[in-house]
């Protein structure tokens, strides 16, 4: 990984009546861009979500989208939708005055690069991809339902305990009730539970500072209530949108990198292997030694690689 820089410039850039998104520029003033999109959604952005890009070549653009991170109204559902945020993309790049730029994202930023570039093929000149989600049920069901709960089935137990017995058949759905209650620590004991079901699964070794992040309030609040909302409306999309061949026919000229961990159990390695049959010209590497996390050593080797390589384009 490349070091911990700051940012040379941040700005908050209001992007409707109501949001207003935190941004920052870090690297070479005159470097390539490229934009970081986080994850969740609602996961927000770190200071070590600029360390996959050499600074010296890339000018590092970060943002925390709508009700993410220092973004404001912070956890807030109004006017968030995908669609939403790929327009705040190009408001982002048109407020910087970038013409074209490389885009990089993991888990839900797999998602949001996917459909901005499907949205916005003539902007991008790479995609570099960890940890394939593209919100089909069966995405949503294998996580949040019946699959990896037999994996980790302490970590479900935990999961599933704010959730009544009689509405655990539809647990994003029962989840959506309690994470929308009016009675606030409903609300934040929910939301605890949410987020940190997410963060004891994904790394092969469960990470005692991951499952912390799930502790801080604030942080878990925004991340399980706006993941939630975009999961109860399977991301303002289609069914396998994404993989559609006429949506890929769009972008199967730009060069795209994927990274996926073998043992991915919150976006499991089926999306990604769906990804590389829709769109053969991808170049995917299984990491054999990996679960979610782009912090995995195999995985986030892989993607300091990637964007090495992408920096001559
Ligand atoms: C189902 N959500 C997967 C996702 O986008 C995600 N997983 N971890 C994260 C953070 C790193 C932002 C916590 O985001």
């Amino acid at each position: 990984m490349y070091p911990e820089i700051e940012p040379f410039e941040t700005g908050r850039l209001q992007v409707s009546d109501l949001h207003n998104l935190y941004y920052e520029v870090s690297g070479n003033k005159s470097g390539k861009p490229v934009v970081f999109l986080h994850g969740g959604p609602g996961g927000g952005t770190s200071p070590k979500d600029r360390t996959f890009f050499n600074p010296e070549k890339y000018k590092i653009i970060l943002f925390d989208q709508r009700g993410s991170g220092q973004s404001t109204p912070s956890a807030s559902l109004e006017e968030n939708t995908t669609w939403d945020l790929v327009k705040d993309i190009e408001k982002i790049r048109e407020h910087l005055k970038i013409d074209k730029w490389h885009v990089f994202g993991g888990s839900w930023g797999s998602t949001l690069s996917l459909a901005y570039a499907e949205a916005h093929p003539d902007r991008v000149i790479s995609l570099t991809l960890r940890g394939i989600f593209t919100l089909r049920k069966s995405e949503l069901d294998f996580f949040y339902q019946n699959g990896a709960s037999h994996l980790f089935p302490e970590a479900w137990e935990e999961y599933i305990a704010p959730i009544p017995e009689a509405e655990r058949r539809d647990m994003v759905l029962a989840y959506h009730a309690q994470l929308n209650s009016a009675d606030e620590e409903t609300r934040l004991k929910a939301a605890r539970a949410w987020s940190k079901w997410e963060m004891a699964t994904s790394r092969l070794f469960v990470s005692a500072e991951d499952i912390k992040k799930a502790e801080a309030d604030d942080w878990a609040n925004a991340f399980a209530r706006i993941e939630n909302h975009y999961f109860v409306n399977e991301g303002f999309m289609r069914q396998g949108q994404l993989l559609d061949p006429q949506e890929i026919e769009k972008i199967r000229h730009i060069p795209c990198r994927v990274i996926q961990g073998r043992y991915d159990v919150v976006c499991p390695a089926t999306t990604a292997y769906a990804l590389k049959k829709a769109w053969p010209e991808v170049d995917l590497t299984f990491v054999p030694d990996a679960g979610h996390s782009a912090r995995e050593p195999g995985t986030s080797k892989l993607l300091v690689e990637a964007m090495d390589k992408f920096s001559d384009l």
